[in-house]
C-alpha cells in the first residue's frame, strides 16, 4: 500500500507548552489532527475551568488550521474540589482531568501527593462522566525508575478502577507489557493512548552506543519485550487503544544538558511515525481504529467528518526546529520520512 485515506485523526495527548512557543506548537498540532486533548502541566498549571479558559484562548490566538479544536484538562493537586470538577464541566472546554503523582514527570510538583486525599474529586469526575487521565508512574525514590509503570499498576491503579467502577480511566502513554495486559483485562471504562516513540523505540535506541538525550522521556522507553507488546497492542485494532503523541517538546539545550528534561517531540511528523510501525507491521488498515476511531468513541466525541490522506514519499526531517526564540530537535532529527500527509 502507498496511499491511504483515512478520517481525520485526534491526538489525546500533547503538550503544547504556552507564551511564544504556542506559534510553532499548535502549527504542528493542527496541520492535520482534528482535536487535541491538551496537558495542563504549564508553571503554573492549569487548576481551575477560568486557567482552562484562558489557556484555551491563548492556542486560539496561536492561529490553528480552521476547523482545529483543541480539548481542555485540568491538573488536579491536592486542593482541587469537587465544585472545580462541576464548574470545568460546565465550560464545555474542558474534557478530563489529570492526574500527576507529584514529582513523576516534568511540570508536575503541584501534582497530587495522595491519591486519598481527593477521592471526593474523583467520585465527582465519575458522577459528571469526565475521564480521568492518569500518568502512571510510582514516585517513591526506592522504586527503579524502570519498575515504576508497573508498580503503579499494582499498588494504585488497581485499587483505584476497582473502587470507582463506572470511572472512566484512561492510562496515558504506556510502556509495558504489564500496562497493555492491565487495560486488555480491565472494563470498557479503561483506556490507553501509545506514543509514536514507544513503538519504534526501546531502551536500546537511547542508551547503547552513547546516550541519546531526545529519547528521554517518562515513563522511559523499556526493553523490546515492552515495545513489542505495545505494538501488539496498538496495531490490533482493540479499541481500548488510541493515539496520544505525548508530544513534550523541551528547547535543545535543556536536553543537551548534564541534567535534561524528559519529553520527546514528535508533533512535527506524529501520523507519519505511527504509520511506519503500521506498515512495519502490515497493519496499516488498522491505523484508522487506533488513530481516528477509538478515542472519540472512549471519549463519547463523534469522530471527525472528513479525511486525510497519506502517501509513501520521502521527506527529510530538520536538524532542529523554531521553537519560539530558541530551537527543539524533533524525533528522527536529519533522518527521512517514509510517508507524507498529502491531503488534509
Ligand atoms: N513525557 C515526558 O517525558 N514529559 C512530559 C510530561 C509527561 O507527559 O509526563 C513533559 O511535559 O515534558
Ligand atoms: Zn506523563
Ligand atoms: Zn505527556
Amino acid at each position: 500500500m502507498t496511499r491511504l485515506t483515512i478520517t481525520r485523526p485526534d491526538d489525546w495527548h500533547v503538550h503544547l507548552r504556552d507564551g511564544e512557543v504556542l506559534t510553532n506548537t499548535v502549527e504542528d498540532i493542527s496541520r492535520y489532527f482534528g482535536r487535541a486533548i491538551v496537558m495542563p502541566n504549564l508553571v503554573p498549571p492549569v487548576v481551575n475551568a477560568k486557567g482552562a479558559t484562558e489557556y484555551h484562548e491563548r492556542i486560539m490566538a496561536a492561529n490553528p488550521r480552521e476547523g482545529f479544536k483543541p480539548l481542555m484538562v485540568l491538573y488536579l493537586t491536592d486542593n482541587t474540589t469537587p465544585a472545580d470538577i462541576a464548574e470545568a464541566k460546565a465550560s464545555g472546554l474542558v474534557y478530563a482531568a489529570k492526574l500527576y503523582p507529584a514529582g513523576a514527570t516534568t511540570n508536575s510538583s503541584s501534582g497530587v501527593t495522595d491519591v486519598n486525599n481527593i477521592s471526593d474529586v474523583i467520585a465527582a469526575m465519575q458522577e459528571h462522566d469526565m475521564p480521568l487521565l492518569i500518568h502512571g508512574e510510582v514516585t517513591d525514590k526506592e522504586i527503579d525508575i524502570f519498575d515504576r509503570e508497573a508498580e503503579f499498576i499494582d499498588t494504585i491503579l488497581k485499587p483505584l478502577v476497582a473502587n470507582y467502577p463506572d470511572l472512566k480511566v484512561v492510562l496515558e502513554h504506556i510502556t509495558t507489557k504489564n500496562a497493555v495486559d492491565f487495560v486488555k483485562a480491565a472494563g470498557k471504562n479503561v483506556g490507553a493512548t501509545i506514543t509514536a516513540h514507544h513503538l519504534l523505540y526501546n531502551r536500546n535506541h537511547m542508551l547503547a552506543g552513547g546516550i541519546r538525550p531526545h529519547f528521554f522521556c517518562l515513563p522511559i522507553l523499556k526493553r523490546n519485550i515492552h515495545q513489542q507488546a505495545l505494538v501488539e497492542a496498538a496495531t490490533s485494532g482493540n479499541e481500548k487503544f488510541f493515539l496520544g503523541t505525548d508530544s513534550a517538546p523541551h528547547a535543545k539545550h535543556a536536553k543537551e544538558s548534564a541534567c535534561g528534561c524528559a519529553g520527546s517531540y514528535t508533533a512535527h511528523a506524529a501520523i507519519e511515525l505511527y504509520a511506519e510501525v503500521f506498515e512495519q507491521e502490515n497493519a496499516l488498515d488498522k491505523l484508522e481504529a487506533f488513530a481516528s476511531l477509538n478515542g472519540p468513541n472512549f471519549y463519547r466525541l463523534p469522530v471527525n467528518n472528513d479525511t486525510i490522506t497519506i502517501e509513501k514519499l520521502s521527506w527529510p526531517v530538520p536538524e532542529t526546529m523554531a521553537f519560539g526564540s530558541d530551537v527543539v530537535v524533533p524525533i528522527k532529527a536529519g533522518e527521512e520520512m517514509t510517508w507524507q500527509v498529502v491531503e488534509g
